[in-house]
């Protein structure tokens, strides 16, 4: 048996049940063959052994009370998974599915992808297996704060900050915030992702989808492209979505799609963002009303889509940027996505590939952007956020913006040159995960046996 197999043999047995981290622990274990033979120091320190071992896991019960008085209880998350580079970090996330294999995977990923910006920050995520969807706005107040209940004791601006994910955007850090606030006594940057009011930073809304069409730039860069009239494909229509197509739209290039949990829309001359804004940063409405304020659109509901993979991937484009959640495009989608001629996957959603549809990028040597690298700009930005908060200063826009072009281009070069040096010219994925790992295990060797 190969050790990435005992590896994750042992981890079954350990933490059964947790498909998803398995998936992600295997795609790292794969990427970090040759770095675990070339030095043996990582092996005789039990570096990976430690490694995929949270240092704590918090679950915790989340009682609420609906509008009619009826009693829910909900399950609370914060997996602290690494701090040798900094305080944990990591952002919650509130959907029905969440579960300990979900917020493993995301956890460990983080820990990755927050070496990999270069700044001082350790891995973590959270959340609740909580619908906010249909809620109203007294009930998600009322789940936060009960959240916040537990939560609050295990976080601080230098133990563990947290930030939104699918489901927790401006509105839910808010009450949770101002829950913390309360219990703790104290106002300080323990959120990133903050209203402009009370201590957020500029860009840090728009950041993980500026920073995944920065990194798509960049990689088609040295491939002598530029976006400029490419036709793109976008998946999702929360965040992260939403501020790609933005990018993508000032760049010049046209964005002609974007979905959610019901279907997906294509608009052949491209979204109109005002309209995606307007439904889903305002209205919180399903994303089929488009198709009202724009006839020339089309509309597939999910009940419409391929057995064996997702509708919008099937459409032809240059470019494809899935940003919805994990493991939304198959191994199907890619080889559509292939012959239809596209020449770069650029993933703002984290895991949105399958480990399949991973080998068929890498196989066809299209320019693959995987998550951790690609859209780090959003932790990025938070770490900038919580910089200003700590020096009571806030930067402008224009100042924000540069440093995330900044960011964004050194984890690519960093994700390219660590290819490289292995062999394995153009293979983002065994460069980012190495070049993280090497960031975080030799941290760790500094710091002894914790
Ligand atoms: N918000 C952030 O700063 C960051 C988010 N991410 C990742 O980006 C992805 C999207 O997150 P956000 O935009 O923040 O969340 P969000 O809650 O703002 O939006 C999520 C969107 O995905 C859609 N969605 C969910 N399941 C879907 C499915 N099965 N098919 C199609 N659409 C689906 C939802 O309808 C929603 O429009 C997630 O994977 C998240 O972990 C990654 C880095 C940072
Ligand atoms: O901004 C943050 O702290 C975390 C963002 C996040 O959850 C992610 O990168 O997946």
């Amino acid at each position: 048996m190969t050790y990435i197999h005992s590896t994750i043999a042992k981890l079954m047995l350990s933490s059964p049940a947790q498909a998803e981290f398995y998936q992600a622990v295997e795609e790292v274990l794969e990427s970090l063959t040759m770095v675990l033979e070339q030095d043996d120091k990582y092996r005789r320190h039990a570096i990976i052994e430690r490694m995929i071992e949270p240092e704590r896991q918090i679950m915790f019960r989340v009682p609420w009370a609906d509008d009619n008085g009826v009693i829910h209880v909900n399950k609370g998350y914060r997996i602290e998974f690494n701090s040798a580079l900094g305080p944990f970090k990591g952002g919650l996330r509130f959907h029905p599915s969440v579960n300990a294999s979900i917020i493993k995977f995301l956890g460990f990923e983080q820990v990755f992808k927050n070496a990999l910006t270069g700044l001082p920050i350790g891995g973590a995520k959270g959340g609740a297996n909580f619908d906010p969807k249909g809620r109203s706005d007294a009930e998600i107040m009322r789940f936060c704060q009960s959240f916040m209940n537990e939560l609050y004791r295990h976080i601080g601006p230098n133990t563990d900050v947290p930030a939104g994910d699918i489901g927790v955007g401006a509105r839910e850090i808010g009450y949770m915030f101002g829950q913390y606030k309360r219990l703790a006594n104290s106002f300080d940057g323990v959120f990133t992702g903050k209203s402009l009011l009370w201590g957020g930073s500029l860009v840090r809304k728009e950041a993980t989808g500026y920073g995944c069409v920065y990194f798509a730039k960049y990689m088609l860069q040295d491939r002598q492209q530029t976006l400029q009239d490419k036709q793109c494909l976008v998946s999702g229509s929360g965040n992260v979505a939403i501020y790609t197509i933005e990018k993508l739209q000032q760049l010049g290039a046209i964005a002609v799609s974007c979905s959610d949990s019901a279907g997906t829309i294509y608009h052949k001359s491209g979204i109109v963002l005002a309209t995606l804004k307007q439904l889903k940063e305002v209205q919180h409405a399903r994303l089929s009303e488009y198709i009202s304020h724009h006839p020339d659109a089309e509309y597939t509901p999910v009940a419409d889509y391929p057995d064996d993979g997702h509708a919008v991937w099937r459409y032809p484009a240059d470019l494809a940027f899935p940003c919805a959640t994990q493991n939304e495009l198959t191994a199907a989608d890619a080889t559509v996505l292939v012959q239809n001629g596209c020449i770069a996957v650029s993933e703002g959603a984290n895991m949105p590939s399958t480990q399949a549809a991973v080998e068929v990028f890498l196989e066809a040597k299209i320019a693959y952007g995987p998550g951790k690298a690609a859209n780090a700009g959003g932790v990025a930005t938070s770490q900038l956020e919580m910089a200003q908060n700590a020096s009571m200063r806030s930067w402008s826009f224009a100042e924000v913006d540069e440093q995330l072009k900044i960011i964004m281009r050194n984890i690519y070069s960093s994700a390219r040159d660590t290819a490289s040096e292995f062999g394995a010219e153009g293979n983002l994925v065994l460069g980012a995960n190495i070049a993280g790992f090497r960031r975080v295990a030799d941290a760790m060797i500094e710091q002894g046996l914790v």
